[in-house]
């Protein structure tokens, strides 16, 4: 599937009747790279397993090209583009690196696997290990490979970087900037490392409680020093 837009319009959500997102409404073009940037707790996770249709949704819509995904179960949101890569790296422990693949592969010829292998090739060193051998790095890598197998057209990916080694997050965040500017999928990054988040994105927005607290250029935000502070808490190079 080529890349895909994503649009959220006035999206509130949140976990039975509680209420987390309210009213939040972004774009990003086909092929786009937005960061989504906020402090602990402020619902960068719940926007993510929001539109995967993981929460439970309180109002507005989300769209996948011109299509309606918001009355959609999950798995037919995977099925209209969507790739979701959770903060608790979805592997599965008692497989190897190999059968966890095969299971992103949902009955696509195996030869696919050479392709993820040739992205990661420490999976394919790995390929015998079962994931519970794995380091975080690998964990993080075979569960992002594993997404991608399912070819989607809009990725979302919860801290792909969280606990890894500098070296580790060196490599992974070249590989997802590749991905993205091959132009085969739009990427949606939920990141802590702030700088790195905004070498990778043409977009950000900023969530605070629950609302989208600023939205624009990265370059924009990078001249905003004041305002990142109190946003986030934190200064920016
Ligand atoms: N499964 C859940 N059930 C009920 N409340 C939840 C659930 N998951 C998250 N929350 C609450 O929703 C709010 C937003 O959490 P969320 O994980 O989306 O924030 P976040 O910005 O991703 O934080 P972090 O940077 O710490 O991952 C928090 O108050 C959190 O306690």
């Amino acid at each position: 599937m080529p890349a895909a837009r994503l649009e959220v319009e006035r999206l509130s959500a949140g976990y039975g009747s509680v209420g987390i997102l309210s009213e939040m409404s972004l774009v990003v073009p086909a092929g786009g790279r937005l960061t989504v940037l906020g402090r602990n707790g402020v619902g960068k996770t719940t926007l993510l397993a929001t539109i995967m249709g993981l929460t439970s949704h309180q109002g507005g819509v989300i769209r996948v090209d011109d299509r309606d995904v918001t009355g959609l179960k999950t798995y037919a949101r995977a099925a209209a583009g969507l790739g979701y890569v959770p903060q608790t790296r979805d592997v599965f422990r008692s497989l190897t690196v190999e059968e966890n693949l095969f299971t992103g592969l949902k009955g696509r010829p195996r030869s696919e696997l050479d392709e993820v292998y040739t992205i990661f090739p420490r999976l394919a060193e790995r390929r015998h290990h079962n994931g519970a051998q794995l380091s975080g790095g690998e964990q993080q890598m075979l569960s992002l490979a594993r997404t991608l197998l399912g070819k989607p057209s809009v990725l979302l990916l919860d801290e792909p970087l969280e606990g890894l080694a500098p070296v580790i997050c060196d490599r992974l965040m070249e590989t997802i900037v590749d991905l993205a500017q091959s132009g085969e999928m739009t990427v949606v990054l939920v990141e802590q490392q702030i700088e790195r988040a905004l070498d990778f994105a043409d977009d950000v927005i900023v969530i605070e409680r629950g609302r989208i607290a600023w939205s624009g250029r990265t370059e924009r935000l990078r001249g905003e020093r004041e305002l990142v502070d109190a946003l986030l808490g934190v200064g920016i190079g």
